[in-house]
């Protein structure tokens, strides 16, 4: 199955992609914005491709992108349909001159994230999904993988992790985890590929009690579900993108749907 506006959305992100390539591994010049974090020309140049792109494909699906984000909740609260866009995820590693740094454009529907699509401008892949949709990798060679959690642990429990952006509870999160499952192999990584490596199936877990932005996840949770996985708040309750003050998420645990550790990775979440 796939969604009419996908091929052209993954198009646009593999666009995006290379006009963040040139500014890669370059003299930057960094700017700060007023939540502190960095932003760069990288980031203004995929923005304004991607926001014009999406535009041209469906001038009555409203953009809300990262870049450009100061809109009234008033406004907002009145969409059922829209585009949720991070036109650089990993901001802090890009400038580091890491790989690790994404595009990131989700369709949302009603709250829930209809498909989202997650280029990795840096080796060339893009990864798609969708709940109803499935997910896949496109390779550089053209090819095409498709993408399925795994269930169970293969080997150690492999969490992936942050590079940078950790809390106190994330930590007895880990700790946590380390008794019940024994040593794990901890794969720190930046940006939503992640939320990838767990929709192949190279890890079990990412626990994130730290914040986020509804930008740094929906595209990335799209590809999970459409792979079998699922995003819960602590409660419980699947990760939702209605309009709220502000964009932050909650703290959130993304896992393989049906996985027989799930109630027990709620519990290590929930106790004080
Ligand atoms: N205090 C904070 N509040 C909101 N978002 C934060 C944050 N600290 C980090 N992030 C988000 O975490 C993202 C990086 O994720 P990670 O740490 O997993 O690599 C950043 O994305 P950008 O690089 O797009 O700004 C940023 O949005
Ligand atoms: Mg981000």
């Amino acid at each position: 199955m796939s969604h009419p506006y996908l091929p052209a959305v993954i198009e646009l992100v593999r666009a995006a992609g290379a006009a963040i390539l040139p500014y890669w591994r370059r003299e930057l010049a960094v700017q700060t914005k007023a939540d502190e974090s960095p932003v760069t020309a990288a980031d203004m140049a995929a923005h304004r491709l991607l926001f014009d792109g999406l535009t041209a494909l469906d001038a009555g699906i409203p953009v809300l992108s990262e870049e450009d984000c100061a809109l009234p909740l008033a406004e907002r609260a009145g969409w059922t349909r829209w585009w949720l866009v991070d036109p650089l995820d990993g901001t802090k590693e890009f400038i580091a001159g890491s790989e690790e740094f994404t595009v990131n454009v989700a369709l949302i529907e009603r709250g829930r994230v209809c498909f989202g699509v997650v280029g990795i401008p840096a080796d060339g892949r893009c990864y798609y999904g969708g709940a109803a949709l499935g997910a896949w990798c496109g390779e550089v060679d053209g090819t095409l993988r498709p993408l399925r959690t795994r269930p169970q642990p293969v080997g150690a429990f492999t969490v992936v992790a942050s590079r940078r952006h950790s809390s106190p509870a994330q930590e007895q999160l880990l700790e946590r985890l380390r008794q019940r499952f024994g040593e794990l192999a901890l794969a720190n990584v930046g940006s939503s590929l992640k939320f990838c490596l767990l929709a192949e199936g190279s890890a079990d877990c990412y626990p994130r009690l730290a914040p986020t932005s509804q930008w740094d996840t929906a595209a990335a949770q799209g590809v999970l579900e459409g792979a079998g996985g699922e995003v819960l708040d602590i409660a419980g309750a699947p990760l939702t993108y209605e309009a709220r003050e502000g964009y932050l998420n909650p703290s959130f645990l993304a896992l393989p749907a049906g996985a027989d550790w799930r109630d027990e990775l709620l519990d290590m979440a929930q106790r004080p």
